[in-house]
């Protein structure tokens, strides 16, 4: 295509994704749909430069007014991820000038804001609870590319023989360091035809993730729900750790994402799982479990601010209003969750995000509200201690090169 015309392109997908009235995968996927001609280095260099505008929005914008021409288009010119002849050979001669001339700015003399790329609401508590300096580091390692972690199904292969398999097509993978069903991938290579993962000895899942299996350690022949399911990421692993014996319930409101399961489920070999659509957490359903289940994960809706470096948007789709209205439906749905726990059972909240609000703050309440919950410290149930902060399970991308993420487990006493 020629350099101008992809230019454009990118001017428009940046366009549309920062209408941030849909999560920009979704609309990135949507633009490939409708310009099926792009081969995948052009589709690469769109998807790149669309993530790297919405990384340093703030950045871009401010150096942005300097130009001329649409907004789009200076937007997508300073965040280009592709190759910079290329670009500059789409380029206007005033185009050329005013790119260099940003370009030449010292980015560290700027204003914190356009160094950090976070809206107040959100580096405010992130600030005050890391301090300046892990500050910046947060910063900085929520502005990169995440690493791509399989989950080995334990069920069908072993870690070794799949990383095996993975090296003779060509793809180097490493044991990930804490979770011992983990593999990170180098680079982003297609995986989805590849006989490991069509014969489902792999998932796609962060490492942190597959560490909260640990936390909630089902054993063989238990019942168990995963209440906030999804399209199964934990489900899977879950029920993977059981043996494929017992019985666990998936839980969702979504039909929809309880529908993209289904694939996964058949792949995974498990029949162990009970996809259940249900209506809001007081579902009858759900009460007709009340005081049975041995183990409860509540995987709740939350905001996704530990997982910006892969959803970058998120940061600017986010508020202090949804984080509120988030807030209150983690409250309902981990008290409904807890009615299903029997005495002597273990109830575990995880969510994805990095702010006390929705982690700590949730599970105190709950705590304080439910005696007959006790805390686990989950340094008691995870090891290495580095892992746990305060007792919960508390991943940082800076600290741990994982996604966001925290988790609070306690046992049913009476
Ligand atoms: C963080 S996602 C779950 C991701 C999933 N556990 C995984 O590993 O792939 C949260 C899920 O909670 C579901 N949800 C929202 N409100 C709910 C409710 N009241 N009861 C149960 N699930 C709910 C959403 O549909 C969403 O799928």
């Amino acid at each position: 295509m020629h350099p101008n015309a992809l230019l454009e392109l990118v001017a428009e997908l940046v366009a549309n994704v920062l209408k941030l009235d849909a999560p920009a995968d979704a609309t990135v996927s949507a633009f490939f749909r409708q310009h099926r001609n792009l081969g995948p280095r052009e589709r690469a260099s769109l998807a790149e430069t669309v993530y790297a505008v919405l990384r340093e929005r703030l950045l871009w914008q401010h150096l942005a007014q300097s130009g001329a021409g649409p907004l789009p288009r200076r937007l997508a010119i300073l965040a280009w991820r592709g190759s910079e002849s290329f670009l500059r050979s789409a380029l206007s001669p005033g185009e050329t000038a005013w790119l260099d001339a940003s370009r030449a700015i010292d980015r560290s003399t700027l204003a914190p804001k356009l160094r950090h790329n976070l809206p107040d609401w959100l580096a405010t508590p992130l600030l005050a609870r890391l301090g300046e300096e892990e500050f910046w580091r947060l910063a900085a390692a929520l502005n990169e590319a995440a690493p791509l972690d399989l989950r080995v199904n334990t069920l069908k292969a072993k870690r070794e023989a799949v990383q095996a398999d993975l090296a003779a097509a060509g793809i180097k993978a490493e044991p990930t360091p804490y979770s011992p069903w983990g593999l990170r991938v180098d680079g982003k290579p297609a995986l989805n035809k590849l006989e490991v993962f069509t014969s489902g000895a792999v998932e796609v899942q962060d490492e942190g993730s597959q560490l909260l299996v640990q936390l909630l350690a089902p054993k063989r022949g238990e019942m168990v729900a995963d209440f906030c399911a999804g399209a199964g990421g934990k489900t899977l692993a879950i029920g993977a750790a059981m043996r494929n014996t017992g019985r666990l319930y998936a839980f969702d409101v979504s039909g929809h994402r309880l529908d993209a399961l289904k694939p996964r489920l058949a792949r995974s070999g498990l029949s162990n799982v009970y996809p259940a659509q249900i209506a809001h957490e007081r579902d009858e359903r759900i009460k007709r479990l009340s005081g049975k289940l041995d183990r409860v994960l509540v995987d709740a809706p939350c905001s996704g601010l530990g997982t910006l470096r892969r959803n970058p948007d998120l940061k600017w789709r986010q508020s202090p209003e949804s984080v509120a209205e988030l807030q209150a439906k983690q409250r309902a749905i981990l008290a409904s969750a807890a009615r299903l726990v029997k005495p002597g059972g273990r109830l575990v909240y995880a969510t994805c995000s990095l702010l006390d609000a929705e982690n700590e703050v949730i599970a105190h309440e709950f705590s304080a509200a439910n005696p007959s919950f006790t805390p686990m410290p989950a340094e008691s149930l995870i090891e290495p201690a580095m892992l746990c902060e305060g007792g919960f399970l508390r991943l940082w991308p800076h600290r741990h090169q994982m996604d966001g993420f925290f988790a609070a487990v306690w046992q049913r006493q009476d």
